[in-house]
């Protein structure tokens, strides 16, 4: 499995400038990766173009093993008429029934789903639009700060159950989260601030899955401050 962009180029018709300049990079093998970097640097315009919502202006974009690519935002919202609980029974395939079901108990939506979209909070708002499209068929899913307005506890528990529920998918999570990003994701695409456009670093974060966080505390905290340093100089 593999996304590569090659010299990517994207700029909008109303401006003068452009929103991503040369972006070549290559993300290999199933996974948790990340595009980090300052709000307004291009994270969402890029998400957009590699699902194939936005043609880039230039360069090419290739995969490997990808055949379906899905993208999906925080601020999404899911039809009003009836409950969630309908909604998410309507739209998803018999055989991921249990699927369902144990997304449902992980992402801590149990109790509400009895609820309209408009009565739920908006870090339930999320969830429940995140859930929608893990039940959905997908190769690689963008997720746009899907899990904004969700308390940090309740995000590292999802963000690790993912991981584990779907081993054979690619992820790339776009997250303002220094630290849950360094810590849960592998390749971690760095856009530098919009005056210095043609800079992007991969970093490589440190993965965090269950089960496999065995060293020592002290070993992890430098690892991962090493990462964020790695990922702030790339600013
Ligand atoms: N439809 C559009 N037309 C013109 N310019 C746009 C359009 N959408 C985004 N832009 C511009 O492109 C730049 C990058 O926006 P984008 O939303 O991709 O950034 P971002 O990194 O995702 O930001 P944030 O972290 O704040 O969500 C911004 O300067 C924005 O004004």
């Amino acid at each position: 499995m593999e996304l590569t962009c090659k010299n990517l180029q994207i700029y909008y018709p109303q401006s003068n400038t452009s929103v991503i300049e040369n972006l070549s990079f290559s993300m290999k093998n199933p996974g948790f990766n990340a595009a980090f970097g300052p709000s307004g640097v291009g994270k969402t315009t890029f998400a957009r173009v590699i699902s194939g919502l936005q043609a880039p202006s230039s360069g090419e974009i290739e995969t490997r093993n990808i055949d379906r690519i899905l993208y999906t935002y925080n601020l999404e919202r899911i039809p009003g008429w009836s409950t969630i609980k309908m909604h998410i029974d309507r739209v998803t395939d018999s055989i991921r029934e249990p699927l369902k079901q144990i997304l449902i108990e992980k992402f801590a939506m149990k109790e509400v789903m009895h609820l309209r979209f408009s009565q739920l909070s908006m870090g339930q708002q999320n969830r429940i639009n995140l859930i929608r499209y893990l039940l959905q068929d997908f190769d690689l899913l963008v997720m746009d700060e899907s899990l904004a307005n969700v308390d940090e506890k309740l995000r590292s528990e999802i963000i690790l159950t993912v991981k584990e529920l779907f081993p054979d998918k690619m992820f790339i999570y776009i997250s303002h989260h220094l630290m849950e990003v360094s810590r849960f994701c592998n390749e971690i695409l760095v856009f530098a601030n919009p005056s210095d456009r043609q800079r992007y670093t991969m970093v490589k974060g440190l993965d965090y899955k269950k089960g496999n966080i065995n060293k020592p505390e002290t070993t992890i905290k430098q690892l991962l401050d090493t990462t964020m340093l790695e990922i702030m100089n790339a600013f």
